[in-house]
C-alpha cells in the first residue's frame, strides 16, 4: 500500500488514509450561519475518500470574520447547522475537523471575488478589527486595527474556549486553532505585528503568551481523547526565516506540553513584502525539519497536489497527513485518482460503495 493510503491514529481519530481536506473558507455564510451550500459542499468532499475534512475557518466572534460570508460558531444557534455538515462528514467515513479562529487585522474585508480588500472604514457592513498592537498589515488591508486592551486579550480567549465547547456539541472529532496566515493569533507570534511592550509582547515568550494560554484554556474543554491541533506559520519568506522557524519549533515544543496533538505547518502571511517560494510542495523540507525537531506529528499543504507530491512528502518523513486543497474544489473524488495513480488495490472502494461497485465493474471499452 502507497504511505498515502496507509491508516493513521491519533489520540482516538482513525483516519482511513493520510490525505486531508484542509479548511477552505466558502464564504456562504450569513451572520455565521452556515446554508444550504456548506452540508452538500462537506458531504461531497467527504465521499471522495480523504481521511480528515476540516471545516473552514469558523469565527470565535462577529468581529473575528475574515468577511460577512464566513461562518461562526460564537452563538449556540450556529451549532445546529455545523452539526448537520460533522454528521455528513462522519457518515461518509471521514473524520470531520473543524478549524475555529480570529482574523484580527485582516477581518472586515470584502470576499476574494469581491476585492479581496477592507470594507472602507465607516461603510455599512464595515466593523472594528482589533489585533496586538494598531498597525495595519498594509496592501490590500490598510486599516489600522484597535490596540487590545488585556480585557480584549481575555475575552477573545474566552471566545475560542466556547467556540471549542460548541464544536464538541455539534459533533466534531478534530479541532484546529487558526494559529496561522496573518490572523490574530499569528499577529501576536509576529514581529510585524505585535510592537506591544507587555506581557503578551516583546520576546518570544511574550509573543508566545496568547497562543500557549490560548492552547491551555481550549485543551481544558476539548475532550483529551480528540486531537487538538494548530495551524502555525512558521515562515514568513521576508528575509529572517531562521529566526522565525527556530522560534516557531521553540513554540511549537510549549505548544506541545500544553496538550497539543499535531501541527498544521503553513506560512505566517504576516507581511505583504513576503518573498513566498511558491511551487511543488515547496513546503515539505519545512514541514520535515518542525516535525523532526519538534517531534510532533504534522501535516501541511501548498502544492501536495498531485498523487506522487503527497505520497512522496509521506514516504519520505515529511508529513504524517498531506493536505490537499484546491485540487478538491477541482475534483471531490481526487482520492479515487490518487489511488488509481498510486496502485492502490481496487481503488474505486476509496468511494462508497453506491458509486464504487459500479465504478470497478464498468469497463469504457465493454459495457456489461
Ligand atoms: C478558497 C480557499 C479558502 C481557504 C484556503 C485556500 C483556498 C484556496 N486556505 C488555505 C488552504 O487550506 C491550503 O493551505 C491552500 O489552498 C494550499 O493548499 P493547496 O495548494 O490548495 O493544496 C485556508 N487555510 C486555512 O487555514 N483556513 C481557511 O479557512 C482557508 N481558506
Ligand atoms: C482563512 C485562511 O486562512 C485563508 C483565506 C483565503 C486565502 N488563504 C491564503 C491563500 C493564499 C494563496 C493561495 C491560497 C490561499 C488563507
Amino acid at each position: 500500500t502507497p504511505p498515502l493510503f496507509e491508516p493513521f491514529s491519533l489520540k482516538s481519530a482513525r483516519l482511513r488514509n493520510r490525505i486531508a481536506v484542509p479548511p477552505m473558507c466558502q464564504y456562504s455564510a450569513v451572520d455565521g450561519f452556515l446554508t444550504d451550500w456548506h452540508p452538500a459542499h462537506y458531504a461531497g468532499l467527504a465521499r471522495g475518500g480523504a481521511g480528515l475534512v476540516i471545516v473552514e475557518a469558523t469565527a470565535v466572534s462577529p468581529e473575528g470574520r475574515i468577511t460577512p460570508g464566513c461562518a461562526g460558531l460564537w452563538d449556540d444557534r450556529h451549532i445546529a447547522g455545523m452539526a448537520a455538515v460533522a454528521r455528513g462528514i462522519r457518515s461518509a467515513g471521514a473524520v470531520p475537523g473543524l478549524q475555529i479562529g480570529h482574523a484580527g487585522r485582516k477581518a472586515s474585508a470584502n470576499r476574494p471575488w469581491e476585492g479581496d480588500d477592507h470594507i472602507p472604514d465607516g461603510a455599512l457592513g464595515a466593523w472594528e478589527t482589533i489585533s496586538p498592537s494598531a498597525v495595519a498589515f498594509g496592501a490590500n488591508l490598510p486599516r489600522v486595527p484597535r490596540e487590545m486592551t488585556l480585557a480584549d486579550i481575555a475575552r477573545v480567549q474566552a471566545d475560542f474556549v466556547a467556540a471549542a465547547r460548541r464544536a464538541v456539541e455539534a459533533g466534531f472529532e478534530w479541532l484546529e486553532l487558526h494559529f496561522a496566515h496573518g490572523y490574530l493569533a499569528q499577529s501576536f507570534l509576529s514581529v510585524h505585528a505585535n510592537h506591544r511592550t507587555d506581557a503578551y509582547g516583546g520576546d518570544l515568550a511574550g509573543r508566545s503568551r496568547f497562543l500557549i494560554e490560548t492552547v491551555r484554556a481550549v485543551r481544558a474543554v476539548w475532550p483529551e481523547t480528540f486531537p487538538l491541533t494548530a495551524r502555525l506559520g512558521v515562515i514568513e519568506y521576508d528575509g529572517r526565516d531562521e529566526e522565525t522557524l527556530a522560534e516557531a519549533i521553540t513554540l511549537t515544543k510549549s505548544l506541545k506540553a500544553e496538550g497539543l496533538d499535531m501541527l498544521n505547518v503553513s506560512i505566517g502571511f504576516s507581511t505583504p513584502d513576503a518573498k513566498i517560494p511558491w511551487g511543488p510542495a515547496f513546503l515539505g523540507p519545512v514541514a520535515e525539519r518542525v516535525r523532526r525537531e519538534a517531534e510532533l506529528p504534522v501535516a501541511s499543504a501548498w502544492g501536495f497536489d498531485t498523487p506522487e507530491l503527497a505520497d512522496d512528502a509521506v514516504k519520505n518523513g515529511q508529513l504524517d497527513l498531506a493536505m490537499v486543497g484546491r485540487r478538491h474544489l477541482a475534483d471531490p473524488h481526487w482520492p479515487y485518482v490518487a489511488a488509481q495513480a498510486l496502485g492502490v488495490d481496487r481503488p474505486a472502494w476509496v468511494l462508497p460503495a453506491p458509486y464504487a461497485h459500479w465504478l470497478e465493474r464498468y469497463r469504457p471499452s465493454a459495457p456489461k
